[in-house]
């Protein structure tokens, strides 16, 4: 299951949407799409999932063609979004049925399915209850847990913990995790690096209709100067060895301390342990999504 996408083009009126965009998605990864309210990332989602057409480009999805067959691509694909198909005058369990329903299971395969996504997802609470009495977080795992009744290869997750708490937030990374582990490939769009950096194997950062930037999380917040790693050391004879041994880093005598342009801060200890040098404090200093579009552009200003 791989997505391919070359020179894909969507308008609305005299509005660019996409203005042609490349990536590619090998299976059983996660492909984050990054970018700030109103970049394009839904209607990304839409057309990958066969929901709007698009205007130029070409898209292949599990070796499908997406405008010649896009019956093909709808059966290996399940979609989670911002416009969640939960029915909240319908139960948990009731929900999930009509799901299976759709999916055409039979009785005894329906009660089983139906079965294991309530208690992999948790969602005893909510089994016997209106889905109206839902809390956000587990909304959005009784909406996941639906598009996983049909057993898609690839699933489009669309801002999938916007507005959660962090402990919905991180329940959602753990699955999105086991499902890639069982082989899944994800398409996430998020408006949160943290969450790219969380799970993506590697992030495209869509600005106004382009990629601006593509890569590895690490990749991009390396990119990026408000990303760093800040060493304390005890005196400033350690703070002198450690500054010879990382030529790139800027130095503070006053704090003791050393600032290092890196994300890698288990290198860093490793190479402080082989010198024999000890540092005091680490702490590491992520760049936001904020920080990495000020220094794309910056950089776009400068080229
Ligand atoms: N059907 C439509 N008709 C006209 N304009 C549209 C339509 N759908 C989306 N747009 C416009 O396209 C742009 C991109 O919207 P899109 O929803 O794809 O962005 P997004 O990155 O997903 O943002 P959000 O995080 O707000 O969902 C926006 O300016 C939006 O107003």
């Amino acid at each position: 299951m791989t997505v391919a996408v070359s020179g894909l083009r969507k308008s609305f009126g005299s509005k660019v949407v996409l203005g042609g965009i490349d990536f590619a998605v090998p299976g059983g990864t996660t492909f984050a799409l990054l970018g700030p309210n109103g970049a394009g990332k839904t209607t990304a989602v839409r057309i990958l999932s066969t929901l709007i057409g698009f205007d130029g480009g070409e898209v292949t999805i599990g070796g499908h063609d997406l405008r010649r067959e896009p019956e093909a691509i709808r059966r290996m694909i399940g979609v989670t979004g911002q416009f969640s198909a939960v029915d909240d005058l319908l139960t948990g369990a009731e929900n999930l049925e009509l799901m299976a329903d759709l999916h055409h299971l039979e009785r005894t395969a329906r009660r089983r399915r139906v079965g294991e996504l309530l208690d992999r997802f948790d969602l005893g609470a909510v089994a016997g209850k209106p889905a109206a009495t839902c809390s956000g977080g587990m909304r959005r795992r009784l909406d996941l847990a639906m598009t996983l009744v049909g057993q898609p290869r690839l699933i489009f997750l669309d801002e999938p913990t916007t507005g959660l708490d962090p402990r919905s937030r991180r329940m959602m990374w753990q699955t999105v995790r086991e499902l890639v582990a069982g082989g899944v490939t994800i398409f996430l769009t998020t408006q949160y690096l943290e969450e790219a950096d969380q799970l993506a194997d590697r992030v495209a950062l869509l600005d106004d209709g382009r990629i601006v930037a593509a890569g590895t999380p690490a990749e991009l917040k390396s990119r990026v100067p408000g990303g760093h790693v800040r060493l304390r050391f005890a005196d400033a004879g350690t703070l002198a060895a450690a500054a010879a041994l990382f030529s790139g880093s800027e130095r503070d005598d006053e704090a003791l301390a050393l600032r290092l342009p890196t994300t890698k801060p288990r290198e860093l200890l490793d190479q402080l342990d082989r010198a024999g040098i000890e540092a005091e404090e680490l702490s590491v200093h992520s760049p936001d999504l904020e920080d990495v579009f000020l220094a794309l552009t910056e950089r776009k200003a400068v080229a």
